[in-house]
């Protein structure tokens, strides 16, 4: 496959500084040549660019820096769009995960878009419900158009529709948040789920929720393992997935590669970090994602 790497040093969507280091770390992690291992042609884009929190303001928003974001995603969704019209692989590296505002988006140029998204997040809360402010956490609800996103034409990606929506790993949400997703159609595996089912079931049933649509998005904030391994994120939350749970999740992505339009890696903080090992496993996963196989 041909890759076309993209870095988003993003942080203008979360609280903790640091995440916008995540795609430098996680090129020095190897990406390029971990990939080439594997067996893809990758061509290094380099990073779009962000403006610095320090030169801007944010106090008073309900959405903290969103005119920014709004630039950066825009920048971001034409990048991935020129690359699946390139018939080339989109592999974009957070950077908070603000950014899936773009990446999805992009993906979403193509027609009908399923999302997978592995989190501990459900990143589904709206101007109207954050706690917080920080964009990171209301990306789905913007794809989908939800509360003030339902006339923004950057964000809202008509073309994903919420039953074709997985989130996989939850295990976080604000109450606001959990009514909006229990009204929504969007398809939630808890951790619950993974406990009772097992992760390589459930992770088969998003998949098949999302490839309903032409073709899907796969979104993979770092929080979505057990901060044990992976402890650079900004928003780590006790009791994720296990690391050969995360490889078995990624694993049954790349079984269905044929359909994936795009994939993102996200939130990576290489601040918190310890020893890059937040990167490293990054990089491990996206390669289990394209294809890579212990034997
Ligand atoms: N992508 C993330 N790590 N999101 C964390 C979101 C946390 C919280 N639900 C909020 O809205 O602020
Ligand atoms: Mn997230
Ligand atoms: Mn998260």
């Amino acid at each position: 496959m041909n890759v076309r790497i993209i870095g988003v040093p993003m942080d203008l969507g979360a609280d903790r500084r640091g995440v916008d280091m995540g795609p430098s770390a996680i090129r020095y992690a190897g990406l390029s040549g971990t990939l080439a291992d594997a067996g893809h042609e990758c061509v290094e884009l380099g990073d779009v660019s962000v403006p610095r929190p320090e030169n801007l303001d944010a106090s008073e928003s309900r959405a903290k820096y969103l005119g920014e974001i709004e630039t950066v995603c825009r920048g971001l969704a034409t990048q991935v769009e020129a690359t699946i019209d390139a018939g080339e692989f989109p592999l974009v590296l957070g950077g908070d995960h603000s950014i899936a505002i773009g990446t999805a988006g992009g993906a979403a140029t193509q027609g009908d878009t399923g999302l997978v998204w592995f989190d501990a997040h459900g990143d589904f809360n709206t101007p109207e419900t954050t706690p917080s402010a920080n964009v990171h956490g209301m990306s789905v609800a913007a794809l989908l158009g939800k509360g003030e996103f339902a006339d923004s034409d950057w964000a809202h990606a008509p073309n994903i529709e919420p039953s074709s929506v997985a989130m996989v790993g939850i295990r976080s949400l604000d109450d606001a948040e959990r009514a909006a997703l229990r009204d929504s159609e969007v398809t939630v595996f808890t951790m619950s789920d993974i406990d009772e089912r097992g992760l390589p079931t459930v992770t088969e049933e998003a998949l098949a929720v999302a490839g309903k649509a032409d073709g899907m998005h796969i979104s993979l904030d770092m929080d979505f393992l057990a901060p044990t391994e992976a402890p650079g994120v900004g928003t780590p939350v006790r009791g994720g997935v296990t690391y050969r749970e995360a490889h078995a999740a990624m694993e049954a992505v790349a079984d269905r590669l044929d359909s994936v339009r795009s994939m993102e890696v996200v939130e990576v903080n290489p601040i918190l970090d310890s020893h890059n090992k937040t990167a490293e496993l990054a990089v491990e996963l996206l390669a289990s994602a394209l294809g890579k196989r212990i034997l």
